[in-house]
């Protein structure tokens, strides 16, 4: 035994999950290239604890996976370590002769030129007095190796080859058997390589012959196994590459041992060994997903379950790609957060950064099966727009309401050019909207190019916005409708007052029948250009079946109300007092046949009262008949459809009525008449008190037109001899012959003008004046002496005087 062979003896270690065992303070085993770690525990549990650490410290992703199989004590661990640099452990005959792999272990070897890493498992051997009857653990491990290597190393003495009864055949048989049970379904996809290395060969029988006779012992047990129906012609070599090597003893001839060591070693290193696009496990899974698929598997093995190498890529490489898929988003997240916060950020901006993770997310979950990959990029994807739109739309909710819809749409909706262009409501509304919508629409055709929304996200964009305007449009409609109400409403109310002032100025008894008349005639040349009875109506309002009937209800039943209201106008007592005061003068006073005054001057006192008397009757009839009311609600028949002839009493109205509510009161007008008794005696009384005084003025005029007797000619005598007197005053005044003076020439003038009528006219006017002057004193000094002949003792006098004293109280 040479130095270096005994140097190779390890020394028994304690039991620990991972070769050798080095703790650091923090009870933390700390790892160094090519030491090993328990994957499968002696309890035949996947030691997650030691392998996540393991896997993660590997930091180039490329690897191989090759494992070890053999019987116990065949030397696996040592060959392992000579060929890897690895540290399993191995038997130390000279303490103890017995099993030292238990369980299945793993260590690397850094290839520094490929920067690759080999993993390599050393999978517990069988036939030793151990383990004999544990052919469960030996076929699960089997099944575990073959799941995640690529290559299969099968450790085999020289001395053993041709002995079918030989440990190693019956291993071999397993191989085969959970080959089958694995890969049955894809032979030509998967193919393992089956490395067989003969130890102990000393040369004497050359390889090629030893390779003959396994192979043939090979064919012989492929024969033998129970193969599913669709396999029954196929051959060992379907599933298997085959490969033999040759080591020399170990202890008789070391160099050479150590030297087929290193030529193995380098078809390792050069990866020429891995010939074959077959053994393509790393293909399909990156490192970072080799722990969590061989935990999988071991547990789907340990617990007798039928193992699907394929659904257990598809589901490592669905966990991967979407913890990566997770981490990338988080990460966009944090940027897209603090960019949706800026102020006018940039949307380009936003679309590189998802480009650069989508990239990102390339590389690291492009490695996994394909189409999980390509599924999780759109996920990916689709999150990040989706979270794009979340910030979009809440951005938009609020700028949608204060900016773009309600100023926009509000400014527009008002503006006067656009109005003037097109004056219907309902078509200005709807090519706004449309304009909006397109805007809209445009400003989100740049966001779609860039990916930064999708079509699903745009459409909900859309759809929000449209529902934004729709409702802005709906409560502008409404203000529409209510504005031609109003303005309906507003004439109609306009008119009937005028027409109303006019009508109860004479006690008319087809005072209803005319007001209905005038009514219908009033609404109906209102709603003209909304269309007519005959027609129907049409509003240029955006509303639908339901609505626009509604509306013509509700506008019939405020037309109602609006009569209802200038009626009501007329109802207090001091109104009714005047109005009744108004008709007495109209037919007291004036004649109506020939619409002059009456001549009270040629009238009897008697004939005066009869008058008055029936004046007043006519006038208290009218009033009786305006008291009695009338049920209008009957007014709208013809003018509105009978559908929409609203019972006006019973319509109650809620919204937008404010208007209306001063004149609530109406609705009892018409149920209780308009005035109630005691309204009407009070608005008698009052209207007796206004025509006595007109009575009392009226007799006095007949009193006064008989005491006018006519001036006496002796007045005018007296009259021209006052005058000489001041004439000749005059001419001895020498201001006033300056005066006659200045009145020649004026004459002079006017007569060499010729403006005769001019001063003819002022003269004339100058005469009138000063005759109804003389006339007025004439009869001043006429009354005072008449004064006692009109004074008679009798009732009316009394009321006279006393009349005559309140008049001049006032
Ligand atoms: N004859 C011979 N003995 C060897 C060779 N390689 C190793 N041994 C010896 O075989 C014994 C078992 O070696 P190990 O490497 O521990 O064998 P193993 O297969 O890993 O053992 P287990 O892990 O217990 O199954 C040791 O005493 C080694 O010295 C070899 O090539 N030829």
């Amino acid at each position: 035994m040479s130095e270096e062979s005994l140097n190779i003896l390890a020394e028994e270690t304690s039991a620990t999950t991972v070769q050798p065992a080095e703790k650091s303070a923090g009870d933390v085993v700390l790892l160094h290239e090519g030491d090993a770690v328990q994957v499968i525990n002696d309890d035949q549990m996947y030691n997650e604890k030691d392998v996540v650490p393991f896997i993660n410290k590997l930091k180039d992703d490329e690897y191989h996976v090759i494992s070890i199989f053999g019987s116990q004590s065949s030397g696996k661990s040592t060959l392992l370590n000579h060929l890897f640099d690895t540290k399993f452990q191995t038997m130390n005959e000279q303490i103890k002769r017995g099993q030292t792999t238990k369980g299945i272990w793993m260590s690397s070897r850094k290839v520094t030129l490929s920067k690759k890493n080999l993993l390599i498992m050393d999978v517990e051997g069988s036939d030793g007095v151990e383990k004999s009857d544990d052919k469960d653990f030996e076929r699960k491990a089997c099944l575990f190796a073959l799941s995640s290597s690529e290559v299969l190393i099968i450790n085999v003495w020289e001395h053993q080859i041709g002995l079918y009864q030989g440990n190693n055949m019956e291993l071999l048989k397993i191989v085969f058997e959970v080959n089958l049970q694995l890969f049955h379904g894809s032979q030509n996809e998967h193919k393992v390589l089956l490395l067989f290395i003969i130890r102990d060969h000393i040369g004497m029988t050359p390889l090629k012959s030893l390779k003959e006779t396994m192979c043939n012992e090979l064919d012989k047990m492929w024969e033998q196994i129970k193969k599913p129906l669709d396999l029954q012609d196929s051959k060992f070599t379907d599933f298997f590459d085959l490969e033999f090597k040759g080591f020399s003893h170990y202890f008789l001839q070391n160099d050479k041992f150590l030297e087929d060591c290193v030529a193995l070693r380098n078809e390792f290193d050069s990866e020429s060994i891995f010939n074959s696009n077959k053994y393509k496990l790393n293909k399909t899974l990156p490192l970072d997903g080799w722990e969590l698929y061989s935990q999988n598997c071991w547990n789907v093995i340990s617990s007798s379950e039928q193992l699907d190498l394929p659904t257990q890529q598809i589901l490592v490489a669905k966990f991967k790609t979407k913890e990566i898929s997770d981490g990338i988003l988080q990460n966009y997240k944090s940027i897209a957060m603090v960019a949706y916060g800026t102020k006018d950020f940039n949307f380009k901006n936003l679309a590189e950064d998802m480009t650069k993770h989508l990239n990102k997310f390339d590389e690291q979950g492009g490695r996994y099966t394909e189409s999980v990959y390509l599924e999780e990029k759109i996920s990916l994807l689709n999150s990040m727009q989706e979270l794009n739109y979340n910030a979009l739309s809440q951005l938009l909710d609020e700028e949608i309401h204060e900016n773009i819809i309600l100023k926009n749409l509000q400014i527009k909706l008002q503006d006067k050019k656009i109005i003037k262009e097109v004056p219907s409501f309902m078509e200005r509304s709807i090519s706004i909207k449309n304009d909006l919508i397109s805007e809209y629409n445009g400003d989100w055709v740049s966001l779609l190019e860039l990916n930064v929304i999708n079509s699903d996200n745009n459409e909900k964009l859309i759809q929000s916005f449209t529902s934004h305007i729709n409702k802005v449009l709906e409560l502008e409609n409404k203000k529409e409708s209510l504005k031609i109400k109003k303005k309906i409403n507003k004439d109609l109310f306009k008119r009937l007052n005028e027409y109303l002032e006019v009508v109860v100025s004479k006690p008319d008894t087809l005072f209803w029948d005319g007001l209905k008349e005038f009514y219908r005639k009033t609404v109906s040349s209102l709603l003209k250009p909304f269309g007519s009875f005959e027609t129907g109506y049409e509003f240029p309002l955006n509303f639908n079946e339901t609505e626009h009937k509604d509306f013509i209800i509700k506008l019939a039943s405020s037309n109602q109300k609006t009569l209802n209201k200038a009626i009501s106008e007329l109802t207090s007592v001091q109104k009714l007092a005047l109005i009744l005061e108004e008709q007495y003068k109209n037919i007291f006073l004036i004649d109506p046949e020939n619409q002059t005054p009456r001549f009270f001057e040629n009238m009897t006192i008697s004939e005066m009262e009869t008058l008055d008397t029936k004046c007043k009757n006519e006038c208290e009839s009218w009033l009786q008949l305006f008291a009695k009311g009338l049920d209008y609600s009957a007014f709208n028949y013809h003018l509105y459809s009978e559908d929409f002839v609203a019972d006006f009493a019973n319509e109650s109205s809620n919204e937008d009525e404010s208007d209306y509510e001063e004149f609530l009161d109406g609705d009892s007008l018409i149920k209780y008449g308009i005035l109630s008794d005691l309204k009407k005696t009070k608005v008698l009384q009052e209207f007796n008190k206004k025509i006595q005084l007109i009575n009392l003025q009226t007799k006095r005029t007949i009193l006064q037109s008989r005491a006018n007797t006519k001036i006496p000619p002796y007045i005018y005598a007296l009259l021209f001899f006052l005058g000489y007197s001041k004439i000749i005053y005059v001419l001895k005044n020498p201001l006033w012959i300056l005066t006659l003076l200045i009145l020649g020439s004026s004459w002079i003038f006017v007569h060499r003008s010729g403006q005769y009528k001019f001063v003819f006219m002022i003269v004339q006017k100058w005469i009138d004046m000063v005759k109804q002057i003389i006339i007025s004193k004439l009869r001043e000094f006429l009354d005072e002496t008449n004064n006692s002949d009109i004074k008679k003792p009798s009732s009316e006098s009394y009321e006279l005087d006393n009349l005559s004293k309140k008049n001049s109280n006032e």
